[in-house]
């Protein structure tokens, strides 16, 4: 069945990696660039929507500006983004105008996320786009992020995509034939994860960094698998250098890594982005919880929460509130009301000595936790 829905869909976000896009760092691959187009454009003349998030910006940028080594400052890395996106954009459009199809420029940040204005501005102005039989080609605006708020790696770009458009299925393609049990870069025995939940916890274990290239690595494409399967999207995660990779997954052949969203897409999007769960409880933070949850995204600790109130299990829905007693976010608890009694306050390592069991470090992990004035 799992494998089937990879043909049936309507709409895919495709997400072609920065390890994959350059020729080891010396710019882009033209080669592989022209041989993934004519698949996307055989697929969207099938009537398949695509959405193609690249990477590749600063890859580009480097050889345009004679760089051999990537540079670690944020400044010039928006230098290198800035230069390199022109090219990027530009060889797309001509590799797709062959195929008599349009492409789009659209660079996204962290605020069309999460300010509710410009999220439907986004989903309206790439809705448009898709009815017109345009491909958007998005990337992070690199050029305009800090520090704080970059995704970094466009592995969480493109799941929020999937996320901000419905899409049934994300296609992540990278220099890997898919996941493995373990990095195969340090392990020639890994072997490779033909299917799997997006919500299988052991999945991170398992997941390794980036290489000189890419920047997060399986990490980042396992929780992006997940953040996808918030709104119904299934992920695969399959190698960019596979001949045919994007048809062969499209009749439904056994190649990469599928990683399943567990609930209906109604539903996770009713619950995820209109709030439409019913909150069970309250956690009360203090000011530096609050102040990281507001600003850094970062998960709920237990040693930032100074009060419990209600009743509720393991999953469900929470408030977490301010001093002031203002919700500022809402998210699934990683412990049942009575065991969050007793955790709040200690640091994630005396978790389990209060407990008398192991669990997880956060109260609320940051992938179950959206920012209030974002729903
Ligand atoms: N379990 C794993 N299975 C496959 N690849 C892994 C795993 N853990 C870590 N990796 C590494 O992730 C890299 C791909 O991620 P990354 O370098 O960020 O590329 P991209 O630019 O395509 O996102 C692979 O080259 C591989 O070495
Ligand atoms: N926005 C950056 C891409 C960041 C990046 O390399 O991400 P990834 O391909 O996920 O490793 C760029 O265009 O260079």
């Amino acid at each position: 069945m799992s494998r089937k829905s990879l043909s049936t869909s309507r709409r895919w976000v495709v997400k072609i990696g920065s390890a994959l896009l350059t020729n080891d760092g010396q710019g882009l691959d033209e080669q592989a660039i022209d041989a993934w187009v004519a698949e996307l454009a055989a697929l969207r003349q099938a009537g398949l929507e695509i959405i193609l998030v690249s990477s590749g910006a600063v890859a580009a940028g480097m050889t345009q500006l004679g760089w051999n080594k990537r540079p670690t400052s944020l400044h010039e890395l928006q230098a290198a983004a800035a230069v390199g996106q022109a090219g990027l954009v530009q060889t797309y459009q001509q590799k797709f105008q062959r195929f008599q199809l349009q492409t789009a420029q659209v660079l996204l940040d962290h605020d069309d996320f999460s300010s509710r204005q410009r999220y439907l501005n986004a989903r309206s102005t790439l809705n448009t786009l898709l009815e017109l039989g345009v491909v958007p080609i998005v990337n992070e605006n690199d050029t305009v992020v800090t520090d704080e708020i970059r995704f970094g790696d466009n592995d969480t770009l493109a799941a929020l995509v999937a996320n901000l458009l419905d899409a049934e299925q994300l296609v992540i393609l990278t220099d890997q034939q898919g996941m493995f049990d373990s990095d195969p870069r340090n392990n020639p025995n890994a072997k490779l994860i033909s299917e799997a939940s997006a919500r299988d916890g052991s999945l991170e274990e398992k997941a390794g960094g980036g290489g000189k290239l890419g920047r997060g690595g399986m990490r980042t494409k396992v929780r992006a698998a997940r953040v996808a399967a918030r709104s119904g999207a299934h992920t695969v995660i399959a190698g960019g250098r596979i001949e045919h990779v994007l048809s062969r997954l499209r009749r439904g052949e056994e190649v990469g890594t599928l990683l399943l969203a567990d609930r209906q897409p109604e539903a996770a999007r009713k619950q995820w982005l209109a709030g439409h769960l019913q909150a069970k409880g309250k956690l009360m933070l203090d000011a530096g919880a609050s102040r990281v949850l507001r600003g850094e995204g970062k998960s709920l600790l237990p040693v930032g929460v100074t009060q419990v109130v209600g009743e509720f299990t393991r999953g469900e829905l929470v408030l977490c509130c301010d001093e002031q007693g203002t919700e500022i976010a809402r998210g699934l608890v990683n412990y049942n009301s009575d065991e969050a009694r007793r955790i709040i306050g200690l640091s994630s390592e005396k978790i389990t000595s209060a407990l008398g069991y192991g669990g997880d470090d956060e109260l609320i992990h940051r992938d179950n936790l959206v920012l209030s004035e974002s729903l």
